[in-house]
């Protein structure tokens, strides 16, 4: 559904142009499968049978295959693979600034970069240093860049261990200098968002902002915690909000308590389709809760997750969603102005961020589109 008097559904070629904000994208799930492989024969890590000698083509099929896999543990598995070649500084920044490359070359103007600054540690790099590699090698990038973006860092804290509260303090350390926020990651069952309360506690008391993965692989149990126990401002993929929706055969459509609460309050969605197909959230793209919750105005944000292990981009992502339920630009350019509104950005760069590159760069594509977002 658009909000243009004259919907205009985009080209391939319109959407890779189209100013683009990604909140929800790891690090160590976006390396280029060519820097993998070279990164591996620095530092010897054993990649999968292969694929040292098929080459980078081979490698992304591998990664692609096997975190399609219908289950998240098996898709996180894939993990053990970039985190193995990202254990130095120079490794780290190379990544670094190789992502906003990538970013850049998608059409990214603002984007949120997570990775787990613990899995790093592995050959004596201390927590700082690794956040400072990473911050080098975004900001050589940026520096570089042709045109403008603005990148930060998000510090996750992975759930199934007891690090949160240290990597918290680490990402109030580093505020003013490149990270944004927090998050906690990887195996949702079994590991609820409550088992982090100290470190949800300190960062509130902070005024810091986080995100946490709730509702991908487990339920709404988890998004409430994340939301009414941890106090989250935004919720990694969140999708499972759709098991509080019914929908009758007459169409109309009832919202449970929990999904009434994220849609009134406007709590932003960070969903990633095509990662969600991978780990068997979702059966197809075509069958994604995201039409009917863009539909229904729930505060929707379109994301990657992880452009290496899902083979895709904003640009992918924001074309599967035009095809699927004929997205046009107006619907685009919402989501977009969604995920802006929903930085850990101060308000006024955010802003700014809106009104001078989102908007623009929509009606430099469609000089029509109607000026009011819904
Ligand atoms: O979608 C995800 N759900 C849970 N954990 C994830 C997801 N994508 C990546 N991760 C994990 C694996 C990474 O090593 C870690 C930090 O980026 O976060
Ligand atoms: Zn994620």
């Amino acid at each position: 559904m658009s909000a243009a008097s004259e919907p205009t559904v985009p080209t391939p070629a319109q959407v890779r142009r189209a100013p683009k904000v990604v909140l929800h994208d790891h690090l160590d799930g976006g390396l280029r499968p060519a820097t993998v492989l070279e990164l591996a024969a620095e530092c010897g890590h054993e990649l999968p049978p292969g694929s040292t000698e098929r080459g980078a083509e081979s490698l992304a099929d591998w990664f692609a295959t096997a975190a399609d896999s219908g289950s998240l543990e098996r898709y996180l598995e894939t993990f053990a693979h970039t985190v193995a070649v990202m254990q130095t500084a120079p490794a780290l920044r190379r990544v670094a600034r190789e992502f906003v490359e990538d970013l850049l070359d998608d059409g990214v103007v603002y984007a949120e970069v997570r990775y787990a600054p613990e899995l790093f540690v592995e050959q004596g790099l201390s927590l700082d240093d690794v956040v400072a590699a990473v911050q080098e090698g975004f900001d050589e990038a940026v520096a570089a860049a042709e045109r403008g973006i603005v990148v930060r860092q998000l510090l996750t804290a992975m759930r199934h261990q007891a690090r949160s509260r240290e990597i918290a303090e680490l990402a109030v350390a580093w505020r003013d200098r490149g990270v944004a926020g927090f998050d906690i990651a990887g195996a949702e069952a079994g590991n609820p968002p409550t088992r982090h309360l100290d470190a949800f506690d300190y960062l509130r008391r902070e005024n810091a902002h986080f995100t946490i993965h709730a509702g991908e692989a487990f339920g709404l149990p988890s998004i409430w915690e994340a939301l009414q126990w941890c106090g989250a401002d935004r919720l990694g993929h969140g999708v499972r909000i759709i098991d509080d929706i019914t929908v009758a055969e007459d169409g109309s459509v009832t919202l449970g308590r929990l999904a009434a609460y994220v849609r009134d309050k406007r709590i932003p969605l960070e969903l990633c389709p095509a990662s969600n197909v991978q780990t068997g959230a979702v059966a197809s793209i075509a069958e994604h809760p995201i039409g009917l919750l863009n539909d229904l105005r729930f505060r929707v944000t379109v994301n990657t997750d992880n452009r290496l292990m899902s083979r895709t981009s904003m640009t992918a992502e924001m074309c599967s969603l035009v095809e699927a339920f004929g997205w046009t630009l107006a619907d685009l350019r919402r989501v977009t102005v969604n995920a802006m509104k929903s930085a850990f950005l101060p308000f006024d760069e955010r802003l700014a961020l809106i009104d001078e590159v989102v908007k623009p760069g929509y009606a430099a594509l469609d000089p029509t589109l109607d000026d009011a977002v819904r």
